[in-house]
């Protein structure tokens, strides 16, 4: 049996403000610093052990691995930064507050924009400053390769490449993975490894900065699945991220 860590970033400065944030490379505020040492603290008090971290290219995922494993006196400890690994790039509403777009647009609209599995939000110019095609973090990656926008499944088809030849060979070698990641990367692959249906992946939220953990067979097939610490308050907390697109 392999067990696999899955976190999300603790809150950033946009989950505060409650914008759309996508590729956008924001900040962690004081309680997203807060939430990434308590789930470090509490990964070392369940006595986890890593071999390899893996995160995203986004600073709020980076930070957070780094305070997690601060957390865990575990800072030595090898990590791979993949782009792969980013949040779902969220177009042109990159940086608009959700509710607004809520009251603008009405709730179903924002959970499509959100939630579903294939309509992506409207796209952004290439040449937009919101965007990031102009990055330099980017600027190995063939120009088509970084998204104007993504719905879900867009997200799949890079994360799941991630997965193939990185992830999975890891934990297939032994080494004992934690991944940093975001919300909807982390949904992606929640998708793929416990095949949940597309219609039904539009309830799924994941909370900021609680440790999820994954035990899966010789295969990588999911044997069971769950937040470490009070599933009670994490089941809150996925409860509030499915509300912040509300008006
Ligand atoms: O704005 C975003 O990039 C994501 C994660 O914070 O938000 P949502 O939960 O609306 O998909």
């Amino acid at each position: 049996m392999y067990k696999l860590v899955l976190i999300r970033h603790g809150e950033s400065t946009w989950n505060l403000e409650n914008r759309f944030t996508g590729w956008t490379d924001v900040e962690l505020t004081d309680t997203g610093i807060a939430q990434a040492r308590a789930a470090g603290a509490l990964l070392k008090a369940e006595g986890y052990e890593f071999d390899v971290a893996y995160t995203s290219v986004l600073k709020r995922a980076i930070h957070t691995l780094n305070h997690c494993l601060d957390a865990m006196d575990r800072d030595w400890l090898p990590v791979v930064k993949d782009w792969r690994l980013n949040e779902r790039h969220y177009g042109g509403l990159q940086g608009l507050n959700k509710a607004d777009m809520a009251k603008q647009y009405g709730d179903a609209q924002v959970l499509v924009w959100r939630r579903s599995y294939d309509t992506p939000p409207p796209a952004l110019e290439a040449a937009d400053p919101r965007g990031q095609r102009q990055d330099v973090r980017y600027a190995k990656l063939p120009a088509d390769a970084v998204p104007l926008t993504e719905c879900l499944k867009d997200t799949v088809a890079r994360v799941i490449p991630a997965w193939d030849d990185a992830l999975a060979p890891a934990i297939k070698s032994g080494q004992r993975v934690l991944i940093a990641a975001h919300g909807n990367s982390i949904r992606a692959l929640i998708k793929f490894l416990d095949n949940i249906g597309d219609d039904d992946i539009v309830g799924v939220n994941i909370p900021n900065g609680i440790p999820l953990v994954y035990e899966l067979d010789a295969d990588l097939k999911p044997i069971k699945r769950y937040y470490l610490g009070d599933a009670e308050a994490a089941a809150k907390a996925a409860a509030a991220v499915a509300n912040q697109g509300k008006a």
